[in-house]
């Protein structure tokens, strides 16, 4: 296997249009990256998604935004949930319509629940960094909790108020985002890939 590829250069584009994403990776990427921008900053179209892993759809969005020039970072994220056949899964952002309404693909996943005595569930971070000439390094990360309902907390976004991370009482939608970030799925993901491509 050959020597991962390191960043350089001072700006890195954060290839995503999901404000909730673009803020929790510049806090977590903060101490190495000296500008950030982001692909709805710059106007990049948003790729369709058309993987069938979280590898592949990370890829696919961190490639489309480095044709552009710049280096770039893309993460496709969801929530897996065992009992549903692993939905809402790569869908978990499409679950929620148009017009993002995570009030409602909260529910959708509750009424997939009900009955059901498996409430386990996980969230994955694939991030993908990737050169203009199409080299990508990528790496994949977990959490692992339980869906409680009615949905708690102010904070976070998605999915986030109704996950309950193991070991913990808050779920992370009433959790600090310091907090959030020692060990969610995305905090994972970041420990892998700062030590791959940005000591
Ligand atoms: O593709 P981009 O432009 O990055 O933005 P997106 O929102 O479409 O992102 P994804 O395709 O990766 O879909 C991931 C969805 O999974 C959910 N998700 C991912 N990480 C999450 C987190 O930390 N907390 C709660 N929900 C999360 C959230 O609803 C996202 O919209
Ligand atoms: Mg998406």
């Amino acid at each position: 296997m050959s020597a991962p590829r390191r960043f350089t250069g001072d700006t890195l584009v954060i290839a995503s249009h999901n404000k909730g994403k673009v803020r929790e990776i510049a806090e977590l990427l903060g101490p190495y990256v000296a500008t950030f921008t982001s692909a709805g900053e710059l106007g990049l179209p948003e790729p369709e998604e058309t993987g069938t892993s979280f590898i592949a759809n990370a890829e696919l969005k961190a490639r489309a935004a480095a044709a552009a020039g710049h280096m770039a970072l893309a993460d496709d994220s969801g929530l897996v949930v065992p009992a549903l056949n692993g939905d809402p899964g790569i869908y978990s952002a499409r679950w929620a319509g148009p017009a993002k309404d995570f009030a409602m693909a909260m529910q959708k996943v509750e009424d997939g629940l009900v009955g059901k005595a498996d409430r386990s569930a996980y969230f994955v971070c694939a991030l993908s960094l990737a050169w203009p000439d199409g080299h990508v390094e990528t790496v994949e990360g977990r959490c692992t909790g339980t869906l409680v309902w009615p949905p708690r907390g102010p904070h976070g976004f998605g999915y986030d108020p109704m996950f309950l991370p193991d070991g913990h009482g808050l779920t992370f939608g009433e959790m600090d985002p310091v907090k959030k970030h020692e060990m969610s799925h995305r905090a994972d993901a970041f420990r892998q890939l700062v030590e791959r491509c940005f000591r």
